[in-house]
């Protein structure tokens, strides 16, 4: 019996370098982002790993190497088309004043609408599962200035799901939601990729959601990638220290065996180890 061949990776980076004006970031970087797979990139402030979502987006260009999208250059793809295929989600990004969060998530749709011909019932039907989706159909017809950050987080991310793409590039989409929150965003991302065959590309700060939910880890440091590949082969006490220089254990949990980091903290554990007030006998006392 033959083996289906792979599918090959829609969205491609060659030996990327990208930067702003004077400042080089990315530094050579190569990258395949796994097809109907959560990838999560990981890496310490200031690596490059926003400066590498911008650049596989086509918002940013690169000054050598190149993206492609379905094998083609990414910057020779017309900029609908690109929206069509590649949902990002940028970090802090600012809505106008006085949007309602119904008018923000519709915002997805502009990629697939024209003047001459749209579907309304098509885009009605988008905004109002993406508003499922991301649990914020209860405040639809509010002003998104007027949410707290974490209930604006979800609006935007309502914006990107409502556009419908294979592709969806997330720059620390967890940023102000509670851990309930936090996790409920990665099990519905999660089954984006398992069950709709969908692309995600995530950055996320916390090393052990990422290791939890991650099919694949991209890990960087320095604008370059220092290990990539599914968390129980990159997601080791040897790379958490060259990347983020942090001393830490891995342990493996006992339920899903997904690795977990522990940091070494050492001055929390003198404190547990040398108490700072004498211990009281109570049987002595009384
Ligand atoms: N618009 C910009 N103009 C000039 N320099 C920038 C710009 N954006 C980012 N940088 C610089 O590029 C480098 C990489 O930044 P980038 O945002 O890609 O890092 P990051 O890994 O996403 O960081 P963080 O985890 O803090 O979000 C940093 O030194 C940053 O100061």
């Amino acid at each position: 019996m033959t083996s289906m061949p792979a599918t090959p990776p829609r969205l491609t980076g060659e030996a990327l370098r990208a930067g702003y004006e004077s400042r080089p970031v990315l530094d050579g970087v190569d990258l395949a982002v796994a097809e109907g797979k959560l990838t999560v990139l990981l890496g310490p402030n200031g690596s490059g790993k926003s400066t590498l979502l911008k650049t596989l987006a086509r918002t940013l260009t690169p000054s050598s190497g190149r993206v492609c999208l379905d094998g083609q250059d990414i910057h020779r793809h017309k900029t609908r088309e690109v929206a069509q295929q590649l949902g990002i989600l940028p970090q802090g990004p600012d809505a106008p004043e006085g949007l309602t969060v119904r008018q923000l998530v519709g915002m997805g749709r502009f990629p697939h609408q024209r003047l001459w011909r749209q579907d309304a019932e098509q885009d009605a039907r988008a905004i109002r599962q993406a508003m499922v989706y991301a649990d914020v159909t209860d405040f639809a017809e509010r002003s998104v200035d007027a949410l707290s950050g974490g209930q604006r987080q979800r609006c935007w991310i309502a914006m990107v799901l409502a556009q419908e793409t294979d592709l969806i590039l997330l720059d620390e989409p967890t940023t102000f939601l509670d851990l309930k929150v936090q996790v409920d965003l990665l099990e519905l991302l999660s089954r984006l990729a398992h069950e709709h065959g969908r692309t995600l590309l995530l950055v996320l700060h916390d090393l052990n959601l990422a290791a939890a939910y991650a099919d694949e880890l991209v890990m960087m440091r320095d604008g370059r990638i220092v290990a990539n590949g599914p968390p129980e082969q990159v997601f080791t006490a040897h790379h958490l220290k060259r990347v983020f220089d942090l001393d830490a254990q891995v342990l493996e949990d006992p339920e899903t065996g997904s690795p977990i980091c522990v940091p070494y903290t050492r001055q929390g554990a003198r404190a547990r180890t040398r108490p700072t007030s004498p211990t009281v006998d109570r049987r002595a006392v009384s």
